[in-house]
């Protein structure tokens, strides 16, 4: 069983190290948002004193020519802050996408070049949830909850300043609405929050019971499970319908008492401003601008509240993003060594993914420049581990493996890279041009060199009655490759990369047994002139070989030619009998009968 070990998740203060250093890289655009919002938070202040004078004026019986001036003020100021506002708007979320864009290309080449045994120990599912959903949360957080916190924060923090510098016993009452706010929050991300992330689970299970009864709705027809899964899609939906209202239920409760502190707060500001006015400390103006700046700042606090979840939400997938951009990638050797030819070397090698269960003891095995090895064993006797670990994608636990003379460490990375290709079942092909995906493996090569390759492991043909040829659009969305095709590009890949060392895993087991015939044809093309680890499945492949290394929980058993290894009557001559009478009784493809030498 293997501990599942999570892809790295920021600290708070990392993160906020890395969004600095980000935004910092786009100074200008972000002084310019700083500049727009605090602008329109600092014009609006002007607001609540100039009514106050105009109250004052009027109060005062000034004359008419007198309000001029507040009132061209007023207009002025509504129309520079709607000015900047909109400006604020538009510049935080610019500067939040270029961010999020620097971001995300940074996470997926981090992502790429994370080692294949980290992303194997995470599970992939914990990157791709990164590079999709937390990529989401935060793409939405940054063009809507972000600018709305910004504004909301500058203008609560200028208006208690701007109530202060009016009148500090104004601004003391307002402070009364405090601990209702507070306990109020409290309460909320106690009882709501939860609720909100259930309620995300509930919507994550109706999708996926409206995505299996959408796809398998032919299914459900010959079986006659429509009722069955209406049933499901329909009690899946209630559970979200009842936990949603649930939800609003506690909302309002917390808006109840968010309007409960703002009756408090300005009413003490109210009758605090009647006291001062009654006892002339301060006009009927000011007392009234004090009124109107707690209203201002009530209005965004509660913006504030409500966004705290988002906001969590938001802050926990920015985390996750800058966690794996913060990946440092594989470190190359300062000289990295060159192997010096195509042999390998494995010595006294131990391996464990988990601690306390070795799969691997103790593994001795020589691999000539060019020669052909076959690897058999029973399922989970470590030959995938033991293919692994020679193309330096686990480091073994104990022991030494070396390519051509020099340590894979010592290659580093990408000189194990050019050096040594795992080519496995697992067959990705990329969605675009076939000869880009064959680019992959060469991106300098011509369409001479690919179809070169592609002849060398006899799929040219097909290739060839593919609508548009080398340029046909292949991969999600374009033309369907069967798994056969799929292998052969693996194996044209390979011929244009041309590593010196090949291991093959399982390369051939999944297809049906023409295809298998036809790829193992290809795989021979293949790896001619390599020096080969085979993982066979099949022990015609195995016969094959130069060399046949037979691997049992773990520990090299034997290992020698088809025909030496026939004779010994050992582990390999009890498997090849086992597998030639299960071919007399039930033959793959109909015709070929096992013999002591299939080749
Ligand atoms: N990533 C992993 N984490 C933990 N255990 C693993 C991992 N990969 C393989 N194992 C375990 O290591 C042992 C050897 O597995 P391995 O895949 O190397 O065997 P195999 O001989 O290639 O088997 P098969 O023929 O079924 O592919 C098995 O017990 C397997 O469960």
């Amino acid at each position: 069983m293997s501990v599942r070990e999570l892809l790295p998740t920021a600290s708070p203060r990392a993160a906020r190290r890395e969004l600095w250093a980000l935004a910092r890289a786009h100074r200008g655009l972000a002084l310019l948002t700083v500049v727009a919002l605090v602008g329109a938070a600092a014009i609006g202040l002007v607001v609540p004193p100039l009514l106050g004078r105009l109250i004052d004026i009027v109060i005062d019986g000034g004359d008419s020519g007198e309000l001029t001036a507040p009132a061209v003020l007023l207009a002025a100021a509504a129309l520079a802050q709607g000015l900047l506002t909109g400006a604020g708007g538009a510049l935080t979320a610019r500067l939040g996408e270029t961010i999020l864009a620097v971001l995300r290309e940074r996470v997926v080449e981090r992502a790429l070049s994370i080692p294949v045994a980290q992303l194997e120990r995470a599970g992939t599912g914990d990157l791709l949830s990164r590079v999709s959903g937390d990529v989401a949360v935060v793409s939405q957080a940054v063009t809507l909850v972000f600018p709305a916190i910004a504004r909301a924060g500058l203008t609560v923090g200028l208006t208690v300043v701007g109530l202060v510098v009016l009148d500090w016993r104004l601004a003391l009452a307002a402070l009364l609405a405090a601990p209702i706010q507070v306990l109020g929050l409290r309460w909320y991300l106690r009882s709501v929050v939860p609720i909100y992330r259930r309620e995300r689970e509930v919507q994550g299970e109706r999708t996926q019971q409206l995505l299996d009864t959408v796809s398998g709705a032919a299914t459900s027809r010959a079986f006659g499970l429509g009722d069955a899964r209406e049933e499901h899609v329909r009690a899946s939906s209630q559970e979200a319908v009842d936990v949603a209202m649930l939800g609003v239920a506690k909302v309002k409760r917390f808006l109840h008492a968010l309007n409960g502190a703002e009756l408090l707060g300005l009413s003490a500001v109210l009758v605090t401003g009647f006291a001062l006015v009654d006892a002339d400390a301060i006009t009927v103006g000011t007392a009234t601008a004090g009124a109107l700046y707690f209203h201002r700042a009530f209005d965004p606090i509660g913006e504030l509240l409500m966004f705290f979840d988002d906001l969590q939400e938001a802050t926990t997938a920015l985390a996750r993003l800058i966690g794996v951009a913060s990946i440092d990638p594989p470190a190359e050797p300062e000289r990295p060594a060159i192997a010096g030819d195509g042999s390998v070397a494995v010595d006294a090698v131990h391996h464990g993914y988990v601690d306390g269960h070795p799969v691997l003891h103790g593994v001795d095995l020589r691999i000539g420049d060019g020669e052909r090895v076959a690897l058999i064993g029973t399922t989970g006797a470590g030959k995938t581990t033991l293919a692994k670990l020679i193309a330096g994608i686990h480091p073994p636990t104990r022991g030494d493996v070396r390519i051509g003379g020099a340590r894979l460490e010592d290659l580093g990375p990408a000189g194990a890279r050019r050096t040594v290709n795992l080519v496995t079942q697992e067959v990705h092909v990329f969605a675009g041009r076939l000869a880009d995906d064959l680019r992959l493996a060469r991106p300098d090569a011509d369409d001479d060199a690919l179809w070169a390759a592609l002849e060398r492991v006899d799929a040219d043909g097909w290739v060839r009655s593919l609508p548009d040829g080398l340029q046909t659009i292949v991969g999600e969305g374009g033309h369907r490759l069967t798994p056969t095709q799929s292998q052969h590009l693996a194996l044209a890949r390979l011929v244009l990369r041309d590593p010196p060392v090949v291991l093959l895993d399982e390369a051939t087991a999944e297809a049906g047994s023409a295809g298998a015939r036809l790829l193992e044809d290809a795989a021979e093309r293949a790896l001619a002139g390599r020096t080969a680890l085979v993982v066979a499945h099949r022990l015609t492949q195995a016969a094959a070989a130069d060399r046949i290394v037979v691997l049992d929980a773990g520990r090299v058993v034997e290992q020698g030619a088809h025909d030496e290894l026939l004779a010994r009557g050992g582990s390999y001559a009890r498997l090849w009998g086992a597998w030639s009478a299960s071919r007399i009784s039930a033959p793959a493809d109909g015709r070929r009968r096992a013999s002591s030498r299939p080749r």
